[in-house]
Formats: C-alpha cells, sequence, structure tokens
C-alpha cells in the first residue's frame, strides 16, 4: 500500500497532504543522542481506528515509518504525542513505544475517569505525560475541573502536562496554566502570529508567562505551520522559514534549559506544502546557533524531561 493510503473504513479529510517521501539526508548532523521530541503516529487505520470524535481524518503514519524517518535523520529516540484524530484512545501510541525497544516516551491523552490501574500501565509502556489541547479546531474543549481533575492522577507518576494553544488565546487561559504544578510544555511556542513583531505585547506575554513560570519548558518546532512568507523547507532550501527564526531563537536563548524540539512528523493538518523532514532538519542552526545551545535543545533537555529514569 502506497504510504499515502488510508486503511480501514477511512477516508482522508479532502485536500490532506500526506507526508513527504524519500527525505533528504540533512546537512546538519544532529548531536549523538538527539531526540525528535515531538512527533505522531497515525494508525493504522486498519488496527487502530481513528477516534469517532476526530476533526479530521489523516493518512497512516506508522511506527515503522516513523522509527525509519528517526534513523534517516539520524535521531536517537523519539518522543510521540498522542494525536487528536486518536482521541483519548492511546492504543496505537502504546504500541509504537513498546517496539521502540526503549528508545520512545510518549504523551498520552486521557480522561478525567482514567484509573490508577491504567495509568501505571501507560507508565509502563513509557508514557511520561498527558496532553491538554486548546485548539478549537482540532478538539471540543474540556471543562478545567476535569483537567485539574486529570493532573492531580498523573503528578504522582512525575509527568508532566503538554498544552496546545493559539497566541490569541493565552490571556485567557494564563491563570489556568500558571496554576498547574506539574512542569508543563507548551507545544509549537503557543502558535505566535509570526506576521506581529517578536518585541510586540503577543508574544511578550508568552515570554512573561515562561519567565513567570519555571516549570514551564516549551518546543520551538513546527516553523513549517507557523511560517506566513517561508521560504519552505523544500528543494534543497537551507534556510527556511526565515520569518519564524527570530521568535524561535529569542526563546532558546533566554530559556535554553526548557525548550525542546521535535519534527512534528507526519505533520498533521498542514494546508499549503509538506516539508522535506530532512531540510526541516537544516532549520535548527538558525535558531541553535551554537554547539552548546543545540546540545542543550536537542539532547540534554529531552533526556531530562523524558529518560530521567
Ligand atoms: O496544528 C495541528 O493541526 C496539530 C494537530 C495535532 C493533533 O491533531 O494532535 O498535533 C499537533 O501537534 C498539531
Amino acid at each position: 500500500m502506497a504510504h499515502g493510503d488510508t486503511s480501514g473504513d477511512f477516508e482522508k479529510s479532502p485536500g490532506w497532504l500526506d507526508w513527504y517521501d524519500g527525505p533528504t539526508m540533512p546537512t546538519f548532523a544532529l548531536p549523538a543522542g538527539a531526540v525528535d521530541a515531538h512527533c505522531h503516529v497515525f494508525g493504522p487505520g486498519a488496527e487502530f481506528p481513528y477516534a469517532p470524535e476526530r476533526k479530521y481524518t489523516p493518512c497512516d503514519a506508522s511506527a515503522e515509518q516513523l522509527f525509519a524517518l528517526r534513523d534517516h535523520l539520524g535521531f536517537d529516540r523519539n518522543v510521540i504525542v498522542q494525536a487528536t484524530c486518536h482521541g483519548a484512545d492511546n492504543r496505537a501510541l502504546v504500541d509504537a513505544l513498546r517496539r521502540s525497544d526503549g528508545r520512545a516516551r510518549g504523551v498520552a491523552t486521557v480522561r478525567r475517569d482514567i484509573t490508577d490501574e491504567q495509568l501505571a500501565e501507560l507508565h509502563a509502556a513509557g508514557v511520561r505525560g498527558v496532553r491538554f489541547n486548546f485548539v478549537k479546531r482540532l478538539v471540543d474543549r474540556v471543562p478545567t475541573d476535569s483537567l485539574e481533575e486529570i493532573v492531580a492522577k498523573i503528578a504522582p507518576l512525575g509527568w508532566h502536562v503538554v498544552i496546545y494553544f493559539e497566541a490569541e488565546d493565552l490571556p485567557e487561559l494564563y491563570d489556568f496554566f500558571s496554576g498547574i504544578p506539574t512542569d508543563v510544555v507548551v507545544d509549537h511556542m503557543g502558535r505566535p502570529d509570526v506576521t506581529k513583531d517578536v518585541d510586540g505585547e503577543e508574544f511578550a506575554l508568552f515570554l512573561r508567562f515562561m519567565r513567570e513560570n519555571p516549570n514551564v519548558w516549551t518546543k520551538v518546532s513546527c516553523p513549517e505551520r507557523l511560517s506566513v512568507t517561508g521560504p519552505r523547507a523544500l528543494d534543497g532550501e537551507q534556510h527556511a522559514y526565515t520569518d519564524v527564526v527570530p521568535f524561535a531563537r529569542r526563546v532558546v536563548e533566554e530559556f535554553p534549559d526548557r525548550v525542546l524540539w521535535g519534527t512534528d512528523w507526519p505533520h498533521p493538518n498542514l494546508k499549503d506544502h509538506m516539508p522535506d523532514d530532512g531540510l526541516l532538519v537544516d532549520y535548527i542552526p538558525q535558531i541553535a546557533t551554537t554547539p552548546e545551545l543545540q546540545q542543550k535543545l536537542l539532547v540534554d533537555n529531552p533526556r531530562r524531561l523524558y529518560w530521567a529514569d
């Protein structure tokens, strides 16, 4: 079956862009032990059905395909994040973790009625966090009292909370986020609008959020999602997404010990192009400009958060 097919009874959402087949070999040599700290598996749908409440149906993207990409790009490990198309059914994630020989950790999505036994099973598989999603096109909003109940259950395991939201929603969510007692990891820098000034009010609020809350980390990932003017990581482009660079570089330089990076493979819901993941790796030295910063971003930080034990 071609990689873009979706199996089982599933048909991809109209306009779906499949992940890039045959990525180039990156020019940037990743440091030994580098972690791709944000990626997903999708299905395969015939084995691990997509959730009824999903807002999109992707192409399949299996654990084997993810691990092949890991090896091709030169990563040592993955952090696999539960994608919203699987809802709170973590079977595909758990299966991928179990096949990884300890080289993958996971972030799950759970409901408030999750039991301690189920959490222990997820922990044994390699899950180390839960994801709370506030992006309206991806999920229906879960009330904060449910989320607080989940935090109380996962905190004793030493897990953290991954949050995904858009910059315009940070003012409303600021106090709730600041009250989370565990480590917190923000997906994709809180999705700044990069057409705005990096010194402007919107990004200043995000930087203040990180400054005021030393338990907050962020992924400086997804330039391909945030970029408006590009250029795109395609056709050999070594300096892609220059409009996102000032934002990511600012965060890496101010918070070098609380940043992570991931490919976001297989890049759900991109509308205008699918990046060449090899060239996406070549974006990294634009935002982490010294070997010391690269070592923290790609090796030391993710290992501290996900492989402390
Ligand atoms: O922006 C997105 O569409 C997106 C979706 C998901 C997901 O569906 O889980 O995850 C991401 O990291 C990004």
